[in-house]
């Protein structure tokens, strides 16, 4: 068997994966010409979010019996052409759900008490207490656009803090919500952007969700609130959020993802009010260790023909 590995994954997951085979491991493979020449005898492919798979790429590589994502989101693969060509895909369900839960509360803490800046005023010699006066996350209202894996994380970890949680979410299944168990209330998606403090985006990017948070519904948000983006790029309308952090109709935005990485020129640079990370919200020691273990396994499931629980319904 052999497993072609196209971005970086922990040890433990190629370790386990050396066991029942070969496997060429490249984290800089996805952004290099020769790569449909290195899968074209693989039997899985293990991809995290820059390899784009096309139905172009798959056409290089004949004998591919399973793709592994090592993590999540799936807009980098093309579902149509794997589902076509039969090819079994398995994702890192849940592995880094966590993570990306804890750096939510790590950004609205950031936007409440600015340690970071906090921290450079006091390096040059200040001690401006009234300046770095913060606010409280307690009472204040939590909007989750997208309430699976991660939004239900972060609803349980959002009550333990005594904010009050509002979602929206139409594809849940009405036994799953009950949505009282995670203290969320369900409304429309104007009324959660109307309502929030902060408002916390964890929906897939697709069809549906590309440029869901635009310029009418940005308009809807209070002037005071935050938004946080740790979900995909294209799910925010970057010059809509620009010009509404820039008039003011929006205090703060936290990008995670943006629909170029790196960003390079764009106008956000610029911006004060905004925090800006390299898509590392799930990228932690432990969710990675789990994720890369999670994937060598189940593709091996897979491959044995037995049932697997990370495998995409398509
Ligand atoms: N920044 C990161 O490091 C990072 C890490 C993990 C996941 N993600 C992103 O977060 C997304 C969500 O992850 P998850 O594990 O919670 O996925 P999930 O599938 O468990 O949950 C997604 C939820 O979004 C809902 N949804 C789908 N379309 C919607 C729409 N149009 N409006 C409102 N809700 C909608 C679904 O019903 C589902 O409940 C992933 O698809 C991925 O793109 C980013
Ligand atoms: O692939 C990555 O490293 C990012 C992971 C994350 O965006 C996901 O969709 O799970």
């Amino acid at each position: 068997m052999k497993t072609v590995i196209t971005e970086l994954n922990w040890a433990k997951g190629n370790e386990i994966l050396t066991k029942v085979g070969e496997i060429i491991y490249d984290p800089d493979l996805w952004k290099k010409q020769d790569l449909p020449k290195v899968i074209q005898d693989a039997d899985v492919l293990i991809v995290r979010n820059q390899t784009k798979v096309t139905r172009l790429l798959l056409q290089s590589a004949p004998g591919l019996k399973v793709i592994g994502r090592l993590g999540v989101g799936l807009d980098n693969i093309d579902l149509q052409a794997v589902k076509d060509r039969n090819i079994a895909l398995v994702c890192a369900k849940n592995a880094n759900s966590i993570s990306v839960a804890e750096y939510v509360f790590a950004v609205m803490f950031t936007f409440a008490r600015h340690p970071a800046e906090a921290t450079v005023s006091v390096k040059q010699g200040y001690w401006d207490r009234k300046r770095y006066t913060g606010a409280e996350i307690y009472g204040k209202t939590l909007g989750l656009i997208g309430i699976g894996e991660i939004g239900t994380r972060i609803a349980i970890r959002a009550n333990a803090f005594g904010m009050n949680i509002i979602g929206y979410d139409p594809f849940l299944p009405p036994y799953e919500l009950a949505t009282s168990d995670f203290g969320v209330k369900l409304a429309s998606l104007e009324e959660v952007i109307s309502c929030s403090d902060f408002i916390s985006l964890h929906v897939p990017l697709n069809k549906s969700t590309r440029y869901l948070i635009n310029k009418q519904v940005l308009k809807l948000a209070k002037p005071t609130a935050i938004i946080i983006n740790s979900a995909r790029g294209g799910v925010i309308d970057e010059k809509a959020l620009y010009e509404a952090l820039v008039s003011g109709k929006l205090a703060g935005a936290a990008l995670d993802v943006l629909e170029r990485e790196p960003p390079l020129d764009s106008s956000l640079l610029e911006l004060n009010n905004i925090i800006l990370t390299p898509h590392i919200a799930g990228l932690t020691e432990e969710s990675q260790i789990k994720t890369s273990v999670m994937v060598a396994r189940e593709v091996i499931k897979v491959l044995n023909g037995e049932p697997s629980s990370c495998l995409v319904n398509m």
